[in-house]
């Protein structure tokens, strides 16, 4: 028998605003897989990876980990603490060194010692002490990153996470989603902009809204 996924959408669609954003998606994740979720603007793919922390409930279909159904009162307290979530909104404490905003979350894991390597490993090791509203727009991106690192928990869900990285910043990012990968984490990544995940699953969404033809697509 082969294993069960760990993380299954079935028949998965969502309304907002009395519009219907996601249809009939379906996807199973097994360990050590990773999803690339693309799409133009507006396509659903914040809403499908919010639809997977448990954030919000498919207006049709289930969302499974383990088999059971991650919006379950009982289930989401455990499913909760299996994820890592970045996204544009960083949650950066601007008066608080670039060290504390790792260590925080690693301190609510209940785990030590493991932000310093974490920051020092994205480039950020003579920073630590610095406050944190001296970084620029990519080193915050990697204080996010070092929270991947730092917390450590298997299913991880990035929204846009190589917005603003430069080259190496993105290949630290890749290197990282390799590693968890190989480790059997699962990895979720919603972007515009190519990140290199071997044997990654893509889904595209499609445009929501058919658009006028624009100057571009003349062009083209
Ligand atoms: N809470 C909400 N209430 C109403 N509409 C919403 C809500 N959240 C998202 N939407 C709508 O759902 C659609 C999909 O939004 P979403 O943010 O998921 O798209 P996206 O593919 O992530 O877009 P982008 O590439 O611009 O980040 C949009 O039209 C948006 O206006």
């Amino acid at each position: 028998m082969p294993p069960t996924p760990r993380l299954v959408l079935r028949n998965v669609s969502c309304m907002r605003n009395a519009q219907v954003v996601l249809r009939d998606i379906n996807f199973s994740l097994n360990p050590g897989s990773a999803l690339a979720l693309t799409g133009p603007n507006g396509s659903g793919k914040t809403t499908l990876l919010r639809l997977l922390a448990g954030f919000s409930r498919p207006s049709a279909g289930v969302a499974l980990w383990n088999s059971l159904s991650i919006t379950d009162p009982g289930v989401f307290s455990l499913y909760k603490l299996q994820l890592n979530w970045l996204s544009l909104k960083d949650a950066i404490k601007d008066k608080w060194t670039v060290l504390d905003n790792v260590q925080i979350f690693e301190l609510l894991e209940g785990k030590v010692g493991n932000s310093q390597k974490a920051l020092e490993f994205v480039g950020l090791g003579r920073l630590v002490h610095d406050k944190a509203r001296m970084l620029s727009m990519g080193q915050r991106k990697r204080v996010q990153i070092a929270r991947l690192l730092a917390i450590d928990r298997p299913i991880w869900l990035l929204d846009e996470p190589s917005v603003a990285l430069d080259s190496e910043g993105v290949k630290i990012l890749e290197y990282v989603i390799k590693e968890h990968r190989k480790n059997g984490g699962i990895v979720v990544v919603a972007t515009h902009l190519p990140i290199k995940m071997e044997d990654a699953m893509e889904l595209r969404l499609p445009q929501r809204f058919p658009r006028r033809m624009t100057l571009v697509d003349m062009v083209h």
